[in-house]
């Protein structure tokens, strides 16, 4: 507090005019104090200017101490932002200083509104040395998820040379041919269905299995695709329903892609045996229809073996679910939509070269930079991803799963509890400016932005202007500079990644970079980004619902046996499920069997638990429950 009121009044004015300024009356001050001051000012009050001042480090504990103490000092203190002409001179240098350009894949990535200074890299440095190194390793078949005792190859996917051996590469090289084979003969009928030609994808799979196919399709597909595609990615029995009618008699026309990297995610097989008995009442064959792309050996492998389904594709043990677009996951629906999937693969190696690069000419590491500096390097900011363009609305709905399942970690490499992690929202610009925009530049600042940018507003030829001077795309582009500019303005943070169009080498190269970025930041933070411990614990209490869903209507049925109908309360379903402690449980699963006519509540109503007695529907003489 002290050192705060001091360096107030040693200023004489509550004013900071420059950042020489800056320098100026903090020269009396200790390195930790003068460092504490300039990285809060510098980055949550006034400026984003580079501040060049000896031995700063990034000190999260005290740079919030002093933000705490200076919102204390309140209204007393106001902070003159720096005027607009000089602003402008210095933010165009530093936009020149660290713009990055990608020549052959026309990208670009803005860095000049995230405010690190020279000091804070140089901090950073040894930390993206390590990083490189881990990267490396990994690239070279290090055993980077150490929790699962597994390599992770993703980026040899796009680049099979690089794999450890060619046993290897073989297998990548392999699977691509027979995945363009196989879309080809599709395309042209060479493999059809017992009804004709394949008109539609239906793809049944969750997360890393559904989100990178859901994006792509969204972002490349062209208007008349040889297949169009849909989507099961839920156990939600509405929305299976929904995806199969609006399939209609076009379901003996569907090829069925289910798709699960360990053959046995419940939402996945849900979606499986639901549209098998869509088949089933339509009079199909689903195994004349069935492809599957899961781990060799799996569940639902050796199902699509056994039954014969019309193709059976690889997920390797070293791709993780979110970093799988590149494998048969994504590669495959893409290449029956008519996607040039080459070119995907071919942006996402271009991408991979350049992030082997040193910090300042590395695309991926530079996000990461910007991700530590605007989070405190503990996800103290979310990430808000706006592409201005309709084709990636489901890029960050993508990126939220690659980043948030691989940096959302209790605990670091070396055991201690973190809780780290960097959370991802956003749609599109400028759709979001008619929503949420607001809170961003004037409510509470705990976000950073991304700004995807595209070119090319639409394919040459068909502009027009609406306005003299002015087309239906300069206004999209004006909404996202102006954006850009307003939360600037108002000391919010953003990068913008510039694309030229979205192709699909641009996507691919995409992917790639979020890939490497969320890489790299998890090495600078020690953290394992290939693993997700947390998922299971949700999955094992769903698993032990539905087991006590069974031991209810196991009791409940007994009761409904009996001559007359025993209706029960919900202590006494509890108490006979030998489960008093689980009552309230007991409450939900009989409220929403009764929901769905598959028990009847004889007295009482589900809005005053304790009034309940239910009885089953009908009487299942010989108990199928237990
Ligand atoms: O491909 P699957 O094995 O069916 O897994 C689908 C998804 O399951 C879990 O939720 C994992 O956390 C995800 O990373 C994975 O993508």
């Amino acid at each position: 507090m002290a050192f705060v009121s001091n360096f107030y009044s040693s200023s004489s004015t509550t004013t900071l005019k420059s950042d020489k300024h800056l320098t100026r009356t903090t020269r009396s001050l200790s390195t930790s104090t003068i460092s504490s001051i300039s990285r809060f000012f510098h980055k949550d009050s006034i400026s984003f200017f580079p501040i060049r001042l000896n031995n700063i480090k990034p000190n999260q504990s005290v740079a919030k101490e002093v933000s705490s103490e200076l919102s204390k000092i309140g209204s007393g203190v106001h902070l003159e932002k720096k005027g607009l002409e000089k602003d402008s001179e210095v933010l165009w240098q530093r936009y020149v200083d660290w713009l990055y350009q990608h020549k052959d894949l026309g990208l670009y990535i803005d860095v000049s509104r995230v405010g690190f200074t020279e000091e804070f890299c140089e901090e950073m440095e040894p930390r993206f040395q390590k990083a490189f190194k881990a990267m490396e390793d990994l690239e070279k078949g290090a055993i980077a998820n150490p929790d699962e005792g597994r390599m992770v190859g993703h980026y040899w996917l796009r680049d099979p040379l690089r794999a450890p051996n060619s046993s290897l590469r073989l297998k990548i090289e392999s699977t691509n041919e027979s995945i363009c084979k196989f879309a080809d003969d599709v395309i042209s009928g060479k493999i059809s269905s017992p009804a004709g030609r394949f008109t539609q994808i239906l793809s049944v799979g969750i997360g890393g299995s559904a989100l990178g196919p859901q994006f792509v399709a969204e972002a490349l597909a062209p208007d008349n695709p040889p297949l169009k595609i849909r989507f099961i990615d839920n156990t939600d029995p509405a929305g299976i329903d929904h995806q199969i009618a609006q399939l209609g008699p076009e379901l003996a026309t569907t090829l069925v892609i289910v798709i699960s990297k360990s053959g046995g995610t419940p939402e996945t097989r849900n979606g499986l045996l639901e549209v098998q008995k869509a088949f089933r009442e339509a009079g199909l064959n689903f195994s004349k229809q069935g492809v599957a792309i899961t781990q060799e050996n799996s569940l639902l492998d050796n199902t699509a073996r056994i039954e014969r389904w019309v193709a059976r594709f690889p997920m390797f043990d070293w791709v993780g679910g979110r970093t799988s677009e590149m494998s048969a996951v994504g590669l495959l629906p893409a290449a029956l939509q008519g996607i040039n999937i080459r070119e995907m693969l071919a942006g996402a190696k271009l991408m991979d070269e350049a992030n082997r690069s040193t910090v300042k000419n590395n695309p991926a590491a530079l996000l990461a930079l910007c991700w530590y500096w605007a989070s405190d390097g503990v996800g103290s900011k979310d990430m808000v991803v706006l592409p201005y363009k309709d084709s990636l609305l489901l890029f960050s709905r993508y990126l939220q799963q690659l980043v948030m399942e691989s940096l959302g970690k209790e605990f670091d490499l070396d055991g201690n509890r973190v809780n780290q992690g960097l959370s991802v929202y956003g749609n599109k610009g400028s759709t979001d400016q008619h929503a949420y925009i607001q809170q961003l530049r004037d409510g509470v600042h705990n976000f950073f932005v991304t700004f995807i940018e595209v070119l090319r507003d639409r394919p040459p030829g068909h502009d027009w202007e609406l306005e003299p001077g002015v087309t239906c795309g300069d206004y999209l582009f004006g909404m996202l500079q102006g954006t850009r500019s307003a939360l600037y303005s108002n000391d919010r943070e953003s990068i913008t990644v510039t694309v030229q169009e979205v192709t699909p080498r641009s996507v691919g190269a995409l992917i790639a970079l979020y890939e490497r970025a969320v890489g790299i930041y998890a090495s600078i933070v020690n953290i394992n980004a290939y693993h997700q411990p947390g998922v299971e614990a949700g999955k094992k209490a769903a698993g032990e619902v539905l087991a006590l869903q069974k031991r209810v209507l196991s009791v409940l049925n007994a009761a409904s046996c009996k001559d007359p109908v025993e209706p029960l309360t919900l202590e006494e379903v509890a108490d006979r499920c030998h489960s008093p402690e689980q009552i309230e449980m007991i409450y939900k699963i009989i409220a929403h069997m009764a929901a769905n006519d598959r028990a009847i509540i004889a007295e009482g109503s589900c809005g005053s638990p304790r009034s309940i007695k239910v009885f089953l529907g009908e009487c299942i003489v010989e108990d199928m429950y237990d």
